[in-house]
């Protein structure tokens, strides 16, 4: 059965989202939706990163990116760039779609989350930093012009709260913490990546039925490498996370490893080349596949924790089948003691790949012959005005270009 006028929708402003947003469409897919998939993108994201979206979801919408401009309350939440999440408004013209389910780019679906087409708008789970405001990472909505006029002017007399969309959205559906339980998304479906320790008795409790996993806050998926041989998230300096978050950005990277890399341009297969490293290369995006030969050391070591983590796959292990082990652990060891066939819903997904999959068979090549994923975004020049605000802020760079002999060079220059 499939549901055609009913949609799961993301968001993706550039080619960097876009990596999110293809590992969210994927699992979707893993988990067979028999809801639509679509993607909102802007005018910047380039032609190479639409056509790899193609391939995963059912519409590619282009549409102008809206921001709030709020550069103050932004500030206040240290998130800058999240001015733009105003464009996710855009989700309330897609009137093909009698309802929708919204879902941020960097959010994962551990199981088929289908049900939630059942509930109404404005339904959402409570946020972990104010749970007397919803996330708006996930929600279902009714797609209607008339709601977003009036966001668009409920926008602009009030701005936000907390310049995203999110203080927005909770301002405008303001009722939803006390009128009906029913738009009351259990947490489940929202699960915080970073929640997981300000509360772990009750991770350990009930985190294992979670069946989306956000990747909220300023550290994504996407900012981590990882070993395609240990299949794990390498840590350094920078990255940092709990072993529960670990397993679940291993889990983010495993499908994107499966099933995404196979669907970019093949790159020069590397074996036959001596060269050591390969990109591909999109608009502000490099996905940069290294040879490396560091000792498993230096990736993250996870101590066995039984009852939640991933597991970790064989290199032998087909595509297919590394995609539908993706599954916690647990729930593994359930499915083995009596053979999966013996479950109906496992039994068929095999049967029911998805025309993207069937790519992944190339797969094995390329894990075969590197051992290093990163994404790498390419760095802007910074411009005049942010290097002055930095100076302002006594951020100075001066193991770099504020170096002393930097300064004096440009003073000399302007002095003789
Ligand atoms: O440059 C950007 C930034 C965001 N997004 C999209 O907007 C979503 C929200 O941004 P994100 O970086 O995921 O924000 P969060 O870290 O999740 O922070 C919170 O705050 C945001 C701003 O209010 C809300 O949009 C989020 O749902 C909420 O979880 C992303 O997932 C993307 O879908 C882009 O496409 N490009
Ligand atoms: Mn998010």
């Amino acid at each position: 059965m499939s549901v055609t006028d009913q949609a799961f929708v993301t968001l993706a402003t550039d080619d960097v989202y876009c990596q999110g947003a293809l590992v969210l469409g994927q699992s979707l897919r893993n988990h067979r939706t028999s809801r639509k998939l679509a993607v909102l993108i802007t005018p910047v994201v380039s032609s190479g990163m639409r056509s790899v979206l193609h391939s995963v979801f059912d519409e590619v919408i282009e549409v102008d990116a809206l921001d709030s401009a709020d550069s103050v309350r932004l500030a206040l939440l240290q998130r800058p760039e999240l001015g733009v999440t105003f464009t996710k408004l855009h989700c309330w013209t897609l009137t093909h779609y009698s309802k929708c389910v919204f879902m941020d780019a960097d959010t994962l679906v551990l199981c088929n989350v289908d049900e939630l087409f059942d509930r109404e708008e404005f339904s959402a789970a409570p946020d972990s930093g104010w749970p007397d405001c919803f996330n708006s990472g996930v929600f279902v909505f009714r797609p209607s012009l008339k709601t977003y006029n009036l966001l668009l002017q409920f926008a602009e007399e009030h701005g936000s709260f907390d310049g995203g969309d999110q203080g927005l959205l909770n301002s405008f559906f303001s009722n939803w913490a006390t009128t009906d339980i029913d738009k009351h998304l259990p947490f489940i479906y929202n699960l915080s990546s970073s929640a997981v320790y300000t509360y772990v008795p009750a991770f350990n409790h009930f985190g294992r039925d979670a069946k989306v996993v956000h990747f909220l806050g300023s550290a994504k998926p996407w900012n981590y490498k990882y070993n395609l041989q240990t299949r794990r998230v390498m840590q350094d300096g920078t990255t940092s996370g709990s072993l529960h978050q670990l397993s679940f950005l291993a889990l983010w990277w495993n499908i994107y490893s499966a099933s995404i890399l196979p669907l970019l341009e093949k790159p020069q297969k590397m074996e036959e080349s001596e060269a050591e490293e390969c990109k591909h290369t999109f608009n502000g995006v490099e996905i940069i596949l290294k040879k490396v030969d560091r000792p498993v050391a230096n990736s993250l070591q996870m101590p066995a924790l039984p009852e939640w983590t991933y597991e970790t796959y064989p290199t032998t292990c087909s595509p297919e089948e590394l995609i539908f082990k993706a599954q916690p652990v647990c729930e593994v060891e359930q499915r083995s003691s009596n053979a999966h066939l013996s479950e109906p819903d496992r039994s068929s997904e095999q049967h029911m790949l998805h025309p993207a999959f069937q790519k992944t068979s190339k797969l094995n090549e390329v894990t075969y012959a590197v051992s290093e994923l990163s994404i790498h975004l390419k760095p802007e020049e910074p411009s005049a005005e942010d290097e002055r605000r930095k100076w302002e802020e006594g951020r100075m760079d001066y193991m770099g270009k504020d170096a002393f002999e930097h300064i004096k060079r440009k003073l000399d220059a302007f002095l003789y």
